[in-house]
């Protein structure tokens, strides 16, 4: 499942960090890639441990709990310190598929099950920029407004277009779900999304108690630890 959120940040969060951001040091946007993927990869980054990667993509990893569509949707059980990316000047990222396993900085490794973009530049501030990503019914273009995120399985094939005027600032991470499977993943959220519409439109019932349980007993079920 492909979901825009919009919002993760507020737009004056976005704004300063995008601020901050260009003032900071990039360094080549390979650091991070695999061997496939360096040579796809044509952007600038900010190095992990910079001090202002950390202090930002802390301020990102608070913003993510309070975001109910985004816990729902991707039912977090570990998520990789959000990197940073730039790109101008006909920057680029040709189609690759994100490294399945990453290291943590902190140790310990991670699994790729969802890859997410948080745009930091306002849509009208760049020509060019696009992250399309492939699945079954074809390309999805997405370009959102500064402070809005994309979630996508990291299983699918993208790529970002070049940036021909303008900068395109924005955070990139990976997250490690407890559900690994993203058709399971998808089912759990389309139906906690239609019992919490029940519950806004019918209030108190049996049936949506019973729902509700569902729920829970799918996640028992398909949840890893
Ligand atoms: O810049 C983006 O939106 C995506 C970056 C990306 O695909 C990656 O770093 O693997
Ligand atoms: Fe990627």
């Amino acid at each position: 499942m492909l979901l825009e959120i919009p919002e993760i940040l507020s737009p004056q969060q976005a704004a300063d960090m995008k601020a901050a951001l260009l003032q900071a040091e990039w360094v080549d946007g390979r650091v991070t890639a695999g061997h496939q993927s360096a040579q796809a990869k044509q952007n600038r980054q900010l190095p992990e441990n910079s001090p202002v990667a950390r202090e930002l993509g802390d301020m990102i990893l608070k913003a993510l709990p309070a975001n109910g569509l985004f816990m729902s949707a991707a039912l977090p059980q570990r998520v990789f310190p959000p990197l940073f990316n730039r790109y101008e000047g006909g920057e680029h990222f040709n189609n690759h598929v994100d490294n399945a396993i990453r290291r943590l900085p902190t140790g310990g490794q991670i699994r790729t099950d969802l890859s997410c973009t948080v745009f930091l530049s306002e849509p009208e501030e760049y020509d060019g920029g696009e992250l399309l990503i492939d699945d079954t019914y074809g390309a999805h273009s997405v370009k959102l407004p500064a402070g809005s995120m994309v979630l996508y399985p990291s299983t699918s094939l993208h790529r970002v277009t070049p940036v021909t005027r303008g900068s395109r600032v924005s955070s990139f991470f990976w997250i490690q779900s407890l559900v690994r499977d993203d058709g399971q993943r998808t089912l759990l959220f389309d139906l906690d999304m239609s019992i919490n519409r029940l519950r806004q439109e019918v209030g108190d019932h049996d049936a949506i108690v019973a729902q509700t349980g569902v729920y829970h007993n799918l996640l028992r079920r398909w949840s890893e630890p």
